[in-house]
């Protein structure tokens, strides 16, 4: 694939945000990230919808950004670092993105206005200002069944035409728009699923990379299947995703990322499986399930 980006392209991982006694874990990140320097990871998003960001201040999410960019700097590892951001106001957003300009990461994730629901037009001028408003590349987040709204691959065309919207991440849930959008979209927009259940078949219909929650776990597993199918070995990659299409289904069982948590909790990963309210933690019932899981690994 030619791209101004060629970092974009591959496994990109959503990185929880470990909270203890309702304040930013930084103990727990900087041991999570040295783990996750150490695996074929090609990108981290902090602050996504796994990464709580809804529930993150300013300070908390700058801390973020540079207890990661520190962590992944002594693990001597150069990947990119995007900041999630989400809002339904178009000023508000572009002043967020004036506001963390300088916190040192690469680029940002930016989900669609949510809740109220804006037309196609709107859509397009919101991340256009947007676009606008900062120098480092714009991922857009695609996800109606979060937002109530869905950013259509016509618009999505014409953002792509802008130098510094560079990819979406798609979760638009209908395959068919999925394919519309990889079949037509240009060679410098990386089309990155975040739809864990789909990995393998957005792969296999052209999708660049994903952005996947569920690579927390079994994160080598994850990465070898786009590996094989780059390299043509498509029944070896389907067997291994026959091994592994059973966890995103357990890890999203219940409101992610709860059951992210619990599994990295218990792994010793993160000292707390805690998120911040309105997220809970998972039930008995998923725990357990959970717990066997992880005893099934060894
Ligand atoms: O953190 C994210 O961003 C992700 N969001 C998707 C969701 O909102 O459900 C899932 C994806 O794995 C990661």
């Amino acid at each position: 694939m030619e791209t101004n980006h060629p970092e974009l392209p591959g496994l990109w991982l959503p990185l929880v945000t470990p909270f203890r006694d309702g304040k930013l874990d930084e103990t727990s990140l900087h041991r999570l990230v040295a783990h996750y320097a150490a695996q074929p990871v090609d990108g981290l998003i902090l602050g996504a919808t796994t990464g709580e960001g809804l529930s993150l201040d300013d300070a908390e999410a700058q801390l973020l950004v540079s207890v990661t960019s520190a962590a992944l700097g002594a693990a001597g590892r150069n990947i990119p670092i995007y900041l999630g951001i989400s809002g339904a106001d178009t000023r508000k957003i572009g002043k967020a993105l004036e506001r963390s300009a300088g916190w040192g990461m690469q680029g940002y994730l930016i989900a669609c206005p949510y809740y109220t629901r804006p037309s196609q037009e709107g859509l397009f001028q919101h991340f256009s200002a947007l676009a606008d408003s900062t120098d480092k590349p714009i991922i857009i987040y695609n996800i109606p069944y979060r937002t109530g709204v869905n950013l259509g691959n016509e618009t999505m065309l014409r953002l792509a035409g802008r130098t510094n919207i560079v990819g979406v991440k798609d979760c638009c849930a209908d395959p068919a728009q999925s394919f519309d959008l990889v079949r037509r979209k240009p060679a410098d927009f990386a089309v990155l699923t975040g739809e864990d259940a789909f990995y393998y078949s957005a792969l296999t219909q052209g999708a660049d990379g994903a952005i996947l929650a569920s690579a927390h776990v079994h994160t080598r597993a994850f990465a070898a299947i786009r590996t094989r199918l780059l390299a043509g070995d498509q029944p070896g990659a389907l067997a291994d995703w026959q091994q592994l299409a059973d966890i995103p289904r357990l890890l999203f069982s219940e409101p992610s990322p709860g059951a992210i948590k619990y599994w990295l909790w218990r792994q010793g990963l993160i000292d707390s499986p805690e998120m911040r309210l309105p997220m809970v933690s998972v039930s008995e019932g998923l725990a357990g399930r959970i717990e066997q899981a992880i005893a099934e690994e060894k």
